[in-house]
């Protein structure tokens, strides 16, 4: 619990911060020394020229000042350049890892606690969302840093050269945080609005490029472009409204910046006519005094990253709160061979009050097709969730065992799972094969090709494995999709085999083909099968009808399931 609590408040601006606080350590670090650099040039600058215009020195002794004044300058170039550098290094290192780290924990989550989120949200989050983070940590920290180092350098040192204007720079100074502060209460509310409409217009776009056959079909294209084109307007109008905070907040800094600058100038000019003060402090003040309001403006003109960060992270604090639900399938696959799978009294839902599965009892035996069969909706999919780990069930266990007797809880490792609409990769037809299994050679790609009736249609392709099938396989057939995702799996050698359909859309010759060998593969597996009719039947060994929350098996089941 302790451990949950710790990693969830990690997971905040703060808590990111700290993760790379060494690098925004050591770029405050250089901004502070770049810092004092600049004091130094400009009293440096002011003492030059009070020598050259009223002590009347010449040139030449003011050239050991003058090379000063060339090294104080490119060091400070130097510094700030080094300053700048290290921030961004930071800042990109933690978010390639922020996003790794998010990627993972989706995974982790798996399709079934990520149910209520689409894709175009989530793809929103994952890219503009973390970048948005970026800005954040690599200007606006140091910045806010440099916005305490820098103006109480040149307060202290105004304050050793002239009262009245330290009291002026002091007094006007602090105005400036009061006023982002209230105007950044409102930018926020108009920030989140933003992000809110940058997440639906991802998302609607990406689901207008998906449906776009059945859009096109039902006439509703337009409709489409047209809401697109509405979300993007409304997005432009939000922009535009962040964009006049942005103005607005900037005019008033200069207002308040330059009148204050104003005020030093009239103050020590007119103490410096009646001959109270003397030019080179007057100078050097009037130097600094613009350099003392140049990290407020910095720092707002970086006020609206944090902003942005604070509204994209409400949607990553999110998805890195949705509860890890999914068995790690990266565990060390078991090496006893398993003889069956039994489900004891699982039960299982997705709403309070609503449960799918209640108290049920089946087993898995190897060398056996099992067939799971029920009308639409009846919980198929869900018991095959909980055997592949994707749901937890809320009361019962699944164990597995092996030939020697020895049960397993942690064996979900071994499982190959075919969905009813496998997903394949943008690339040739060997490079999705191989997503099982990198090392595999060009034999064992023939072989289960072989073993799930595909080698003749590879072979017939126009380039055989090394042809590019387009992306999610849009350049083959159904069927063909079906039985190069069957190949697949089976380069992975899985204990367990699951199917969904698998023969759903092949013609009856086909079909009984795959039906064959499914039927052989699973001599030497636990082979499940959710199917409703077709030849797949005539090899089940086992029928399991889901109905109203309960399975029922036993061979009559195969008239129901016919
Ligand atoms: N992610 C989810 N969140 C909430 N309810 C869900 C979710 N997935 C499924 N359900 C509900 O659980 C019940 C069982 O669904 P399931 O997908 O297991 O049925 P099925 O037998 O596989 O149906 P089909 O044959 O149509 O695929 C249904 O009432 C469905 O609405």
């Amino acid at each position: 619990m302790k451990v949950m609590m710790q990693s969830s408040s990690n997971k905040t601006l703060v808590g990111f911060t700290r993760r790379i606080s060494l690098w925004l350590g050591v770029s405050v670090l250089l901004g502070g020394v770049a810092a004092v650099l600049l004091v130094l040039q400009l009293t440096v600058f002011a003492q030059i020229v009070a020598d050259l215009a009223f002590r009347h020195h010449a040139l030449e002794a003011e050239v050991p000042a003058l090379g000063w004044l060339v090294i104080l300058l490119v060091g400070r170039a130097l510094l700030q350049w080094g300053a700048d550098i290290v921030a961004a290094q930071g800042s990109l290192r933690l978010i390639s890892k922020l996003r790794n780290e998010l990627l993972q924990h989706l995974f982790h989550v798996g399709p079934v606690g990520m149910a209520n989120y689409t894709t175009g949200e989530t793809v929103t989050v994952l890219d503009a969302g973390l970048e948005g983070l970026e800005p954040y940590f690599a200007q606006y920290i140091p910045r806010a840093a440099m916005m305490v180092v820098l103006p109480f350098m040149i307060l202290a040192t105004v304050l050793h050269l002239d009262g009245w204007s330290f009291l002026i720079l002091a007094c006007t100074g602090p105005l400036i945080p009061v006023f982002m502060a209230l105007v950044g209460y409102r930018a926020q509310a108009i920030m989140d609005r933003q992000w809110t409409q940058l997440l639906l217009l991802g998302s609607s776009f990406l689901d207008a490029l998906q449906g776009m056959t059945s859009l096109r079909l039902f006439g509703r294209a337009k409709d489409a472009v047209a809401a697109v084109a509405g979300m993007a307007d409304e997005y432009r109008c939000t922009t535009m409204s962040v964009m006049k905070v942005a103005f607005l907040t900037s005019a008033v800094l200069e207002f308040f910046a330059s009148l204050s600058i104003a005020l030093v100038a009239v103050v020590f000019g007119a103490r410096l006519l009646e001959g109270k003060a003397d030019f080179q402090s007057a100078f050097l003040v009037l130097l600094l005094a613009p350099e003392y309001f140049m990290p407020l403006r910095a720092f707002s003109a970086s006020y609206h990253a944090r902003q942005n960060a604070t509204a994209a992270m409400a949607g990553i604090s999110k998805l890195f709160a949705l509860p890890a639900g999914v068995v790690d399938h990266t565990q060390q696959p078991m090496i006893e061979p398993l003889l069956s799978v039994n489900c004891e009294n699982i039960s299982a839902k997705y709403e309070e009050n609503r449960p799918v599965l209640s108290r049920v009892n089946c087993t898995f035996n190897r060398g056996t097709v099992s067939l799971i069969t029920g009308e639409s909706g009846a919980g198929k999919t869900t018991l095959v969730r909980l055997l592949l780990g994707l749901l937890s069930p809320v009361a019962g266990r699944i164990v597995a065992k092996d030939v020697h007797g020895q049960i397993h809880t942690h064996w979900q490792s071994c499982i190959g799972w075919v969905p009813q609409r496998p997903c394949l990769i943008h690339g040739t037809v060997a490079e999705n094969l191989r997503l099982a299994n990198p090392q595999a050679d060009v034999e064992c790609l023939r072989n289960v090709a072989r073993q799930a009736d595909a080698l003749s249609f590879i072979e017939a392709l126009p380039q055989g494995f090394d042809t590019p099938i387009g992306e999610r396989g849009v350049c083959l057939s159904g069927g063909q999709v079906q039985r190069l995702a069957l190949a697949r799996v089976l380069l992975r050698d899985p204990q367990v085999l699951i199917l969904d359909e698998p023969t759903a859309h092949l013609d009856p010759e086909t079909e009984q083909r795959v039906a064959a060998a499914i039927a052989r593969v699973a001599l030497d597996r636990i082979v499940i099968v959710i199917a409703h009719r077709g030849a797949i039947i005539n090899h089940a060994r086992q029928v399991l009808r889901v109905h109203k929350g309960q399975v029922f098996s036993g061979p009559h089941m195969l008239e129901h399931a016919a």
